[in-house]
């Protein structure tokens, strides 16, 4: 997948001569790639601390009673898909369309939410200098894992290493669970390139817009059963998570009233919710089967928009596309529609291109969307605040 530099463009060696090398790595949850593999994914899942927040030998015990006790529902919903997640193909789907969108190109483009203050240096931007750029993926509870990728990244002996999380929005139990994990596995590997995180970007252009336009022609075709409602459905967190100061949820409410204004209708009947409660605990609300027999009551049309999911797995193609299908037919939703992840659309690539380029340009070690911060200071989850 890595990109050639540019033949036009004088590239932007390192002192041994060779193009300077940028290793983007894209971070995902990982899912099973066959039965066998569900029960060993949930002991993953459920044995990091970000997830389950007890010491061990607790949070071991804990792993292994809930993963023994989701793995027969879990392989119910993988069973729909074949017996295996589709995560890793899609992601490396996104993998080949951005490496393609960060091959070499004439003119370095910021972006449009660049901070001029933050100071871009071209000199180090793999699209400005024809640097080579490579794209590799790092999934945090199903393979390919950060230790192996990390080895992967160490052999290719980058001059930079730029980590992008596939989640728009930063939780303590997506993007830092994996930027912690990243770190151990290059210390591990003694991969010392400069590392830069960027954190999040949960209204970002290109996100949002590509979101809109996914959205717009399945709206018209709604409005033949009245006036349709928006669900933007996220995946849910424990409350616990939110009120210890993790910024998921202000910025998941960031990407709805973002895409909500970016669609342009008058008087959008639209509202945000949360899906995927495992567990016990209390989560986030409203939850979007509460939201969807909300919509049977009223008698309107929906569409389910999965807006903290940037490609399809269980989570979209089983609990969206079959289960909260079937719960709207019950509860008597006229219509219900749910609207594709952004996937490799190319509105959302070029922007996770122009993302990774300011980032390289950038100073900062970690960034936001605008090559700052983003969230108000009440959110000490995020990976800023520790700074
Ligand atoms: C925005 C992304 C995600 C957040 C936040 C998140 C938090 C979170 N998840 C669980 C438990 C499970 N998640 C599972 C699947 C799953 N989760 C995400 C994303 C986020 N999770 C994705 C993309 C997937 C799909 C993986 C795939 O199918 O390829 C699962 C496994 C499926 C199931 O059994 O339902 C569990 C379990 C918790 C507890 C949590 C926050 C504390
Ligand atoms: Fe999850
Ligand atoms: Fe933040």
């Amino acid at each position: 997948m890595s990109q050639q530099p540019s033949q036009t463009s004088a590239p932007h060696t390192v002192p041994g001569g060779r193009p300077r090398r940028v290793a983007v790595v894209l971070f995902n949850l990982g899912g099973p790639d066959a039965p066998e593999a569900i029960r060993p994914f949930l002991f993953n899942l459920f044995s990091d601390p970000a997830i389950i927040r007890l010491p061990n030998p607790f949070r071991f015990m804990v792993a292994s009673l809930i993963s023994g006790r989701r793995a027969k529902p879990a392989a119910e919903i993988y069973a729909q898909l074949g017996g295996k997640s589709p995560l890793l193909e899609n992601t490396e789907a996104q993998a080949a369309a951005l490496e393609a969108a960060l091959g070499p190109k004439p003119v370095a483009d910021p972006g449009p939410e660049l901070e001029p203050e933050l100071g871009a240096d071209p000199g180090l931007d793999p699209a400005a200098d024809g640097a080579e750029t490579k794209v590799f993926i790092a999934m945090r509870y199903w393979h390919p894992m950060s230790a192996e990728t990390a080895a992967r990244v160490k052999e290719y002996d980058p001059d930079l290493v730029v980590l992008l999380p596939l989640y728009p929005q930063f939780s303590t139990t997506t993007t830092a669970s994996s930027t912690k994990v990243w770190h151990e596995a290059a210390k591990t590997v003694g991969l010392t390139a400069p590392t830069k995180l960027l954190c999040c970007y949960p209204t970002e252009a290109g996100f949002i817009d590509a979101s809109a336009d996914l959205i717009r022609p399945l709206y018209e075709a709604a409005k033949a059963h009245g006036t349709p409602r928006v669900l933007f459905s996220a995946h849910g967190l424990p409350k616990k998570v939110v009120t210890s100061g993790d910024p998921y949820q202000w910025q998941c409410e960031r990407t709805a009233e973002s895409i909500a204004a970016a669609l342009g209708i008058e008087h959008l009947d639209w509202v945000n919710c949360y899906q995927s409660r495992v567990g016990p605990m209390e989560w986030i609300g409203p939850s979007t089967d509460a939201e969807i027999r909300r919509a049977g009551q009223d008698g309107v049309p929906i569409l389910v928009v999965p807006m903290a999911f940037v490609s399809e797995h269980s989570e979209t193609l089983v609990e969206i596309e079959i289960e909260y299908r079937h719960l709207a037919k019950e509860v008597g939703v006229p219509h219900f529609t749910r609207v594709p992840t952004v996937g490799v659309h190319p509105g959302f690539i070029d922007g996770l291109a122009r993302l990774v380029r300011q980032t390289v340009a950038g100073k900062a070690a970690v960034c936001a969307q605008n090559g700052g911060r983003i969230c108000p200071s009440n959110f000490p989850g995020c990976p800023q605040a520790r700074r």
